[in-house]
C-alpha cells in the first residue's frame, strides 16, 4: 500500500509498468493509472517540486515519482507531453528505500537507450530570439531531474555547430541537440552525417553512392521560425515534449535526400527541396529577415501576387508502387507499418552484418529501374521526404508521405491560373485534397533530377547566385545576425561561380521587381530546407533512414481529423478508423 494525501493506494511495479489502483474503505479496487516504466523521469527520495523551481522536502517515508504526462482527448494541443509529478508516502522509510531503489533498477533496464550526456548548441538569434530562456527555464531542470549531463555551446556564428560536430572530440556523447529553428536542426544534420561519413571513408560527393547511417541521435527543442522538422517529427512544437522525448531515449529514424551538382554534394535535406513558388517565397523573405517569422506570410502574398511559372525537364525514379501510395490516404504514426517494414528492406541483414555492408548489397543487387521524364512549365516542383507538416499546414505537403520509407514524395504543380494555384496552396491548410486537381500531380520517389531546357543552362549559376545573394541583402533594422544562405550556399559555389561570388563585386537587384515589373525571370531558385541551392540543375536521391532523433513520430490519431473519411475505403487501415 502507498498513500497520495489521505487516499490508500495498491501500487504494482511488474514488468513494463508502475501503476497504483484507488482503494476504498472497503478495499474495493477503483481507478488505475498506469505509469510505462520507460516514461518515468526520474525517482527522487522526499517531496519534490521541479517547478517553478527545485524544492526538496526530504521526509523520510515519501518519494516523488517524474513521469510524462499527456495531454486529455479533447484537449486543443494534441501530442502535447508535460512532466508528471506523484508524492507517495509509504508505511516506513525501509520501504520508501525499497521502491525507490526497484524503480531506479527498473528504469536502467526497460530503458537501455537514453542518453547520459548531451551536447546542446542553442542559437540565440533563432525565431523569436528566446532560445537560451527556453533552454534555461524549461529544458535544463527536466534533465538534471533525469540525471543526463549536457554541455552547452551558445553559437556565436553561423555553421558553429556544424563544425563542431565535424571537427571535434564527441566522446561520450550519445546524441546531439539543438535549441533553435530548422536552420540550426539543418546544421546538426550536416554535421552528423558528415563526420559519420568521414569516419566510415566514406564520400558524399558520389551522387550515386551509399552512406553510412549515423549512431549518433539528433534533438530538437523548438525555439525557430517555423520548427517544421520537430512539428512532422513529435506532432507539436513545445520545448518540453521535445525534451522529454530526448530523456527516454526516443528514437525514429529518417529518410535523408541529398542534393549532388554534377560530381558534388549541395546539401541534405529532410523537408522540402522545392523550385518555383516554394524557392521564390524563401528568396523574397530572405530579404525579410527583420520581421522575424512573418516574413514567410509577408513573401507568400508578394510572391502569389506576382503569379511565375517556371519551365524546366523533371526525371524521376519511382519508388516500388507494391508498397505505398502518397495517395493511400493513410499517415505515417508513431510505430508505422510501413516504415518498420522498410527497415528490414534497407537493412535486410542489420542483426549480423554492419549497416554498412548491408546497404551495400541492397544497392547492388537491385536494379535502380526506369527514369521517367516530365518537361512543362511548373508553378512550383516539391520533393519532401516526410510530411512536413507545420502549424501553417497541419496535414504538411504530402500528407501520407513516411518519415522512414526510403522515399520521397514529388509533387508536380503545372503552370495554371492564380485562383486555382491559390485552391492548391489553400488545400494545404485544411483536410481536402491537394492532389486531387487537374494540373497537380505527386509521385512516391526514391530519385530526382531537374533541368532547365536547352539555352537556358548558361544562365543557371548566375542568376541562382545572384537570388542568393539578394536574399542576404541587409535590412538597416536587421539585427547582426548573418544569414546561413550566405555562409552555406557560398561554400558550397563550385568553380566559376565560387570566384564570382563575393558579395560587393556584383550588382544587386530587386528580386520581387525582377519576378514581377520586368521580363520575367527563366528560372526559379531551390529552396532546400529553408536554405537557398546556388545550382538549379540539381540531382536528388532519398537514403532511407540515414538519421535518428530523439522523438517517435506523430502519436495522436485524433490530428488527422477529417483525413479518413470512409472507413469501408480504407478497410480500417487507417489510424482513425483502426481504433
Ligand atoms: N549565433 C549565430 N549568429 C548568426 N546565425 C546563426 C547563429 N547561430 C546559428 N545561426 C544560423 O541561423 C540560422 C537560422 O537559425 P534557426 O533555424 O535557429 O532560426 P529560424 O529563425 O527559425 O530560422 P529559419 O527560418 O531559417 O529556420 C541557422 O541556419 C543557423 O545556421
Ligand atoms: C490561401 C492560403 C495559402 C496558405 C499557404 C500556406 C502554405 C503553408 C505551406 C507550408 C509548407 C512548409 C514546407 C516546409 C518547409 C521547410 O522545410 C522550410 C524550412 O523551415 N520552410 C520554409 C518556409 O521554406
Ligand atoms: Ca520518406
Amino acid at each position: 500500500s502507498l498513500w497520495i494525501g489521505n487516499q490508500r493506494y495498491r501500487a504494482t511495479l511488474s514488468g513494463w509498468y508502475f501503476s497504483w489502483t484507488e482503494l476504498d474503505k472497503k478495499n474495493r479496487e477503483k481507478k488505475t493509472v498506469s505509469v510505462p516504466v520507460a516514461e518515468v523521469i526520474g525517482v527522487e527520495d522526499g517531496r519534490v517540486e521541479v517547478q517553478p523551481q527545485k524544492k526538496v522536502e526530504d521526509t523520510d517515508r515519501e518519494f516523488t515519482l517524474f513521469y510524462v504526462k499527456r495531454s486529455g482527448r479533447g484537449s486543443s494541443q494534441k501530442g502535447l507531453w508535460s512532466l508528471g509529478r506523484t508524492h507517495f508516502r509509504c508505511p516506513s522509510r525501509d520501504l520508501r528505500d525499497q521502491w525507490v531503489t526497484q524503480l531506479r533498477t527498473a528504469l536502467k533496464t526497460h530503458s537501455p537507450s537514453r542518453p547520459h550526456k548531451l551536447l546542446v548548441f542553442i542559437n540565440p538569434f533563432g525565431g523569436k530570439k528566446r532560445g537560451k530562456q527556453i533552454y534555461h527555464s524549461l529544458v535544463a531542470p527536466l534533465l538534471e531531474l533525469a540525471g543526463i549531463s549536457s554541455h552547452v555551446v551558445v553559437t556565436e556564428r553561423a555553421n558553429q555547430a556544424r563544425d563542431h560536430i565535424l571537427k571535434k572530440d564527441l566522446t561520450g556523447f550519445d546524441g546531439v541537440v539543438c535549441v533553435g529553428g530548422d536552420g540550426m536542426f539543418s546544421e546538426l544534420l550536416h554535421g552528423v552525417i558528415g563526420r559519420t561519413q568521414q569516419e566510415a571513408g566514406l564520400s558524399e560527393h558520389d551522387s550515386s553512392g551509399v552512406l553510412q547511417s549515423c549512431d549518433l541521435h539528433i534533438g530538437i527543442i523548438p525555439a525557430g521560425s517555423t520548427d517544421c522538422v520537430c512539428f512532422a517529427t513529435v506532432g507539436v512544437n513545445d520545448p518540453v515534449t521535445s525534451a522529454l522525448h530526448i530523456i527516454i531515449g526516443d528514437s525514429q529514424p529518417l529518410d535523408v535526400c541529398a542534393v549532388h551538382h554534377k560530381s558534388s554534394l549541395v546539401r541534405y535535406s529532410v523537408s522540402l527541396v522545392g523550385y518555383g513558388f516554394y524557392g521564390d517565397v524563401l528568396a523574397e523573405s530572405e530579404r525579410h529577415r527583420w520581421m522575424g517569422p512573418l516574413r514567410y506570410d509577408y513573401a507568400g502574398c508578394m510572391v502569389y501576387l506576382c503569379n511565375q511559372s517556371y519551365q524546366g525537364t523533371v526525371q524521376f525514379l519511382r519508388a516500388d508502387p507494391g508498397l505505398s501510395s502518397p495517395r493511400d490516404k493513410t499517415r505515417c504514426l508513431s510505430g508505422c507499418s510501413v516504415c518498420s517494414e522498410s527497415k528490414e528492406r534497407l537493412f535486410p541483414l542489420s542483426d549480423s552484418c554492419s549497416l554498412y555492408s548491408d546497404k551495400l548489397s541492397q544497392y547492388s543487387e537491385q536494379s535502380e529501374g526506369e527514369w521517367t521524364s516530365v518537361s512543362g512549365r511548373f508553378k512550383s516542383i516539391s520533393l519532401t521526404c516526410m510530411s512536413s507538416s507545420c502549424p501553417k499546414s497541419p496535414l504538411g505537403l504530402s500528407p501520407s508521405a513516411h518519415l522512414a520509407d526510403g522515399t520521397g514524395d514529388l509533387i508536380l504543380v503545372r503552370d495554371t491560373n492564380p485562383l486555382a494555384f491559390l485552391t492548391y496552396l489553400h488545400r494545404h491548410t485544411t483536410s481536402q485534397d491537394q492532389f486531387d486537381l487537374p494540373f497537380v500531380e505527386v509521385h512516391r520517389v526514391k530519385a530526382v533530377r531537374f533541368s532547365l531546357p536547352l539555352g537556358e543552362e548558361d544562365e543557371e549559376d548566375e542568376r541562382t547566385e545572384q537570388n542568393i545573394e539578394e536574399g542576404v541583402m541587409e535590412h538597416p533594422d536587421k539585427p547582426c545576425v548573418q544569414s546561413p544562405s550566405r555562409s552555406i550556399s557560398q561554400q558550397h559555389l563550385a568553380g566559376p561561380a565560387r570566384e564570382r561570388g563575393t558579395p560587393n563585386n556584383r550588382k544587386k537587384r530587386d528580386f520581387l521587381c525582377g519576378l514581377c515589373c520586368s521580363k520575367p525571370p527563366a528560372v526559379s531558385v531551390w529552396n532546400c530546407d529553408g536554405e537557398l541551392l546556388p545550382h538549379t540543375e540539381i540531382s536528388c536521391r532519398v537514403h532511407g533512414q540515414l538519421v535518428r532523433l530523439y522523438a517517435r513520430g506523430i502519436e495522436d490519431e485524433l490530428r488527422i481529423w477529417g483525413l479518413c473519411e470512409d472507413s469501408r475505403n480504407c478497410n480500417g487501415k487507417c489510424v482513425l478508423h483502426s481504433q
